[in-house]
């Protein structure tokens, strides 16, 4: 991390410009109006290249969902920008930690479209184990299969659930009640819900199941985790349903088990690359296979989740604009703040490096500027710390913040 000259936010609400890009609800625009934004550019698409770079230029507070890839090379060309908003679960399309050092706290909405995606992929369980997608694209084409051949009651079978966290749970609950035995791997243990059973690996998982469905998140462990290796150890005639992230799953390599019979079915919500918007083309070797429920992403696109996820994101960006509070920020040390009314409240984020708390303290004093109120968080790379002055700040006082060596970012608030 290098020095640079920090940062310095302190504009009224009318001047404060933010970016919602890829159709966020319009509970988001309507929240962020009512507390006082006004300069607000909402985009219906994902942006990349040339197109995103100039679009946030200038923004103070940008929006995404998942398809907006935030690099770190696209941040650099933001240089005004306070944080980000993720409105939605995912935050892989966000480098995180260029962001946090460039102090740019991340807020997601960890489970407002969770039991939108639990719904899906239950529905999406009775749908392959009877067939539906093959005998649906048979039926538009004009033919007629009457037949119960390859189609199964889900009761009694076992559903084998990889990533047993806020969806995987909810997806096992909800399988439990249609008579499913629930069987799931996760890297940590986790507590079982209902009758659920924690196996000690994937693999076992996919020994026992009759339906696998992956609910994990993109990581370096998840990326290319059901490969041909892993499709070749699922049961034969089983089913495979991923409405995690595209890069989980091998496409060549599940286009070949399906091929061969080996899987029986599919339910694909996410694909390693997925058109910007809904103008755009898309291209996929499992388009040719009646048995493969395709579906564009939206297993977290209900209007309540939307409505939702637009909401709570808005209100976390307004807290960080305006009460200075990082909490639930995904990449960032959590503070948790008080109203400040009748204070200035100065933000101050810093390199992690020994000493800078005792350094403000001592210009602090030394200027005479009584310190009401004072919140410090840090993790490994960075610092987080708010002082609260009784009144209005003196310009000093920011100063004297602001100048302080490996500082990143400085404001104040009034
Ligand atoms: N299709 C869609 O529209 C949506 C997709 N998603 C995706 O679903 C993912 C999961 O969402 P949540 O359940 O809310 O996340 P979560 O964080 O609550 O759960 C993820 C679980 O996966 C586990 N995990 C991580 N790495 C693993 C590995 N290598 N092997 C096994 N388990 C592993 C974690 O320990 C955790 O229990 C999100 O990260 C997002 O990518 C989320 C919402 C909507
Ligand atoms: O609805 C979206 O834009 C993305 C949903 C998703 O994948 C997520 O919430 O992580």
């Amino acid at each position: 991390m290098t020095d640079r000259p920090p940062g310095r936010v302190s504009l009224p609400k009318d001047r404060i410009r933010v970016v919602l890009l890829e159709g966020i609800h319009p509970s988001a625009l309507d929240l962020l109006r009512t507390e006082g934004y006004t300069q607000i550019a909402a985009v219906p698409r994902a942006l990349a290249g040339a197109d995103l770079v100039d679009a946030i230029a200038d923004a103070h507070f940008v929006g995404i969902r998942s398809r907006t890839q935030l690099t770190a090379e696209v941040l650099e060309h933001a240089p005004r920008l306070v944080a980000v908003g993720a409105f939605c679960i995912g935050t892989d399309q966000v480098d995180l930690a260029a962001a946090m050092r460039r102090g740019i706290p991340v807020f997601n909405a960890p489970f407002s479209n969770t039991r939108s995606v639990a719904e899906l992929v239950l529905a999406e369980i009775v749908m392959l184990m009877r067939g539906i997608p093959y005998k649906n694209a048979v039926l538009h084409r004009g033919g007629w299969v009457k037949s119960a051949e390859g189609s199964r009651e889900v009761r009694g079978k076992t559903l084998g659930i990889v990533g047993y966290g806020h969806i995987g749970t909810q997806v096992g609950v909800l399988a439990e009640h249609l008579g499913m035995q629930v069987v799931f791997a996760d890297i940590e243990t986790r507590l079982p819900l209902g009758n659920a059973r924690q196996l000690p690996s994937l693999a076992a998982v996919l020994d026992a199941a009759d339906v696998v469905t992956l609910h994990v998140p993109d990581t370096d462990a998840t990326r290319g985790m059901v490969d041909a290796a892993a499709l070749a150890r699922m049961r034969p005639g089983s089913h495979l349903i991923n409405a995690s992230r595209g890069k989980v799953v091998d496409i060549d390599a599940l286009a070949q088990a399906l091929r061969s019979g080996h899987v029986a079915g599919a339910a694909i919500d996410v694909f390693p690359a997925e058109p910007k918007g809904n103008d755009a083309r898309f291209a996929s070797p499992l388009v040719e296979f009646d048995n493969v429920l395709l579906t564009p992403h939206i297993g977290g696109s209900t209007q309540e989740a939307q409505e939702n996820i637009g909401r709570e994101v808005a209100a976390k960006l307004v807290r960080y604009s305006d009460n200075g509070s990082t909490v639930t920020a995904v990449n960032f040390p959590e503070v948790a703040l008080p109203e400040h009314t009748g204070r200035s409240r100065l933000l101050h984020i810093h390199r992690n490096v020994p000493g800078i708390l005792a350094r403000i303290n001592e210009r602090f004093s030394s200027a005479g500027i009584n310190i009401a109120g004072q919140y410090l968080r840090t993790n490994e790379e960075v610092g987080y710390v708010v002082i609260d002055v009784d009144g209005t700040a003196p310009q000093e006082a920011l100063d004297h913040l602001c100048g302080i060596p490996g500082t990143i970012r400085c404001r104040v608030l009034y």
